[in-house]
């Protein structure tokens, strides 16, 4: 396979604020030195990876040919829905992680170094692994499919979410590498402002129903926000996913709950604290919240929402 090859590559360059574009330049480089076939296709555009995956996977590649992804979780979630969309939807790809948060990369244990991922490719044993990832539907409104690589979020982490992607000041500090730092500002605001909801859910058979939610999230593996771990026990080949549900009761009980999440993950211990994990699940809530898919906000509005677990063909 090695003497043949042949790489795509399909770059975000604006991710990572910059890191995306050197580790393509990296690849690039890398690439020339061994004598390895490569074209390149960069999104001009927010959205623009979806059809540029789909009109890749709509033609049939041979085994010698790879796609790699250089972006962050919102490439990988765009080139996920552009593959899922075309005449070939178990097409493989492989993915180096150059976003700001990261989570799928870290979650699935996938090198960021492109020199360790070409010698991946380069070895025999590197064969496409059948990889989860989420599915939703919203039947009042479509038919459509969509998929995500992390997690649906509603409430409070979609709502950390809007205000990290709104702020001018995360461009800046992301320049200076103190992004964390903006980010725990706006997860204190948001657990001041962020209202509760009445959420109804369907899984395994069961329903439950909770008046004073917080926040709703269906994961498909542990992290969030550039590594949180929200559910440690969520694993990415599971073939489940998992939603978290957490209730607010008083905002000092919420600030414990979270404090123990960084500290030792005890917060799964917390009364205020649920998960259920499921094959498919339906959450139905009654209010605009904010939402996150894959750390991309998509619009406010009550949702009925039809989860599901599916799966893509990663090479790992
Ligand atoms: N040429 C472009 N110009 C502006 N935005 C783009 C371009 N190409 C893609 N995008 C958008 O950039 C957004 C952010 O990309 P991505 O999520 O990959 O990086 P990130 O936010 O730095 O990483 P992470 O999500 O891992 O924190 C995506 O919504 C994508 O649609």
């Amino acid at each position: 396979m090695n003497s043949n090859l042949k790489i795509h590559l399909l770059v975000n360059e604006t991710a990572g604020n910059g890191r995306a574009k050197k580790i393509l330049d990296r690849m690039v480089l890398l690439l020339i030195k061994e004598k390895i076939t490569f074209d390149v296709k960069k999104s001009a555009f927010a959205g623009e990876a979806i059809r540029l995956a789909q009109t890749y996977a709509d033609k049939q590649h041979l085994n010698n040919e790879v796609l790699i992804i250089i972006g962050g979780d919102g490439s990988l979630n765009e080139v996920l829905n552009g593959i899922k969309r075309s005449q070939n939807p178990l097409t493989p790809f492989a993915y180096l992680p150059a976003g700001t948060g990261n989570d799928f990369g870290r979650a699935a244990n996938l090198p960021s170094d492109p020199q360790e991922l070409l010698d991946n490719i380069k070895q025999h044993v590197f064969t496409p692994t059948l990889t989860d990832c989420g599915s939703f539907r919203l039947p009042e409104f479509s038919e459509q499919t969509y998929y995500f690589a992390n997690s649906f979020g509603i409430g409070f982490d979609a709502y950390v979410n809007h205000l990290s992607n709104i702020s001018n000041l995360k461009k800046l500090l992301n320049k200076l590498n103190e992004g964390k730092l903006i980010y725990g500002l706006h997860i204190l605001s948001a657990l001041y402002k962020q209202d509760t909801f009445h959420v109804d859910l369907e899984a395994n058979g069961k329903r439950w129903h909770y008046n004073d939610a917080f926040l709703v999230t269906t994961t498909n593996h542990p992290y969030l926000g550039g590594g949180i771990p929200l559910l440690p026990c969520a694993k990415i080949d599971s073939h489940k996913i998992d939603t978290v549900i957490v209730e607010k009761d008083s905002l000092k009980k919420l600030v414990k709950l979270f404090l123990d999440l960084l500290k030792d993950g005890s917060h799964l211990n917390d009364p205020q604290f649920h998960y259920i994990e499921a094959d498919k699940i339906t959450v139905i809530t009654n209010q605009k919240e904010f939402v996150q898919v894959d750390g991309e906000k998509i619009k406010r509005q009550p949702f009925k929402l039809e989860f599901a677990v599916d799966q893509f063909r990663l090479y790992r």
